[in-house]
């Protein structure tokens, strides 16, 4: 970040906590916590996943504040073609999650979640293809195959006409092998790296490896717009954006985030305010006909007030703040 970090004060006094409901369960979460941060330039969102420690969680922490203290970049479109993002839900609960979302032209869906089989993936990706035949169709493992399930699984799943599948297995060299071994069946499919840009310590290193496609990038778990736009302009790779199961405050940022880049090749994971059953403002950042609009998003008291998790969760968001800033503070993140 360019600017000077605010005090902690300033952050804490002029900062709410909420607790959002979701529709349906998404990456075991059933419900979304978020501190924002109101500041001169409008709202920024931390909301960091409960079980990230503060050297990761401070990333989020940076993007919060650089929403709050700086402008959002000058947009070059003014609406961000998105896709719609399917939970792990048994097939017969597809069609009902996806009535949620206004038209998708593109879905990801979310396969090898914990305790579930392979036939559960087909079925739920088969049933997608048969409700939505003229939509693009990507697949998230989110880790969750080693390499020989991974090679299976995508064989069986690339019959349904795939655009990608986003981080099959774990690590960067995993990735590589993956691609290599599907290639090597006659499967062109393409991988992309998720949790191999945004956890690891150089986000470049896949694209310096060359071991996917292209690149999932997100601005709340990689430091902001400023610090996404530096990767985006050194990778040699394809980049799509996505959200972080954020508020509305926080979608406006990456949605302004994808409206910077000068290149968008594909729909970006930012429709998902349709997971969550309450958002913080009557204006929530939704999708219409898979496209979301790029504007700020200012909260409202009311919600608010009606979305205040209590005393506890409050006290423990404002010292998680403290210890991010801590870190920031002392220079964990370069450009802080
Ligand atoms: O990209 C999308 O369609 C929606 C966002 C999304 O999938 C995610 C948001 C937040 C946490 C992640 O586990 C998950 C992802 O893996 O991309
Ligand atoms: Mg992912």
């Amino acid at each position: 970040m360019s600017l000077q970090l605010p005090s902690l004060e300033e952050i804490l006094e002029n900062s709410h906590v909420v607790r959002l409901p979701m529709r349906v369960k998404f990456r075991g979460v059933t419900e979304r916590e978020a501190l924002l941060i109101k500041g001169p330039t409008g709202w920024g969102e931390f909301s960091a996943f409960l079980e990230y420690e503060p050297a990761e969680a401070c990333k989020w922490l940076a993007a919060g504040i650089e929403a709050a203290y700086q402008p959002f970049p000058k947009p070059l479109r003014s609406s961000i073609p998105v896709n719609a993002t399917l939970p792990a839900v048994p097939a017969d609960q597809v069609g009902r999650v996806l009535e949620n979302y206004d038209a998708p032209h593109t879905i990801k869906i979310k396969v090898a979640e914990k305790g579930q089989s392979l036939a559960e993936d087909v079925a739920r990706v088969a049933e997608t293809r048969r409700l939505y035949p003229q939509a693009a169709l990507r697949v998230d493992a989110n880790m969750g195959w080693d390499i020989p399930t991974a090679v299976e699984a995508l064989e069986r799943l690339s019959g349904f006409d795939l655009q990608y599948a986003e981080q099959p297995v774990p690590g960067i060299t995993g990735l590589a092998q993956v691609r290599e071994q599907l290639r090597a069946r006659g499967i062109g499919l393409k991988i992309a790296a998720d949790e191999a840009v945004r956890k690891h310590t150089d986000p470049l290193e896949v694209s310096r490896l060359g071991a996917a496609d292209l690149m999932v990038i997100k601005a709340q778990p990689l430091g902001g717009i400023q610090a996404v736009l530096d990767i985006a302009k050194q990778a040699q790779l394809d980049v799509v954006v996505s959200s972080a199961l954020d508020t509305s405050v926080g979608l406006a940022q990456a949605a302004a985030l994808a409206s910077a880049l000068p290149e968008l090749p594909y729909a970006c994971g930012l429709s998902t305010g349709t997971l969550l059953a309450q958002d913080v403002t009557g204006q929530p950042l939704l999708a219409a006909a898979g496209y979301l609009p790029v504007r700020r998003v200012e909260p409202e008291m009311d919600h608010l007030k009606r979305l205040d998790p209590g005393e506890q969760r409050t006290a423990w968001w404002r010292e998680r703040v403290a210890r991010c800033y801590e870190l920031l503070a002392a220079g964990a993140i370069e450009r802080c």
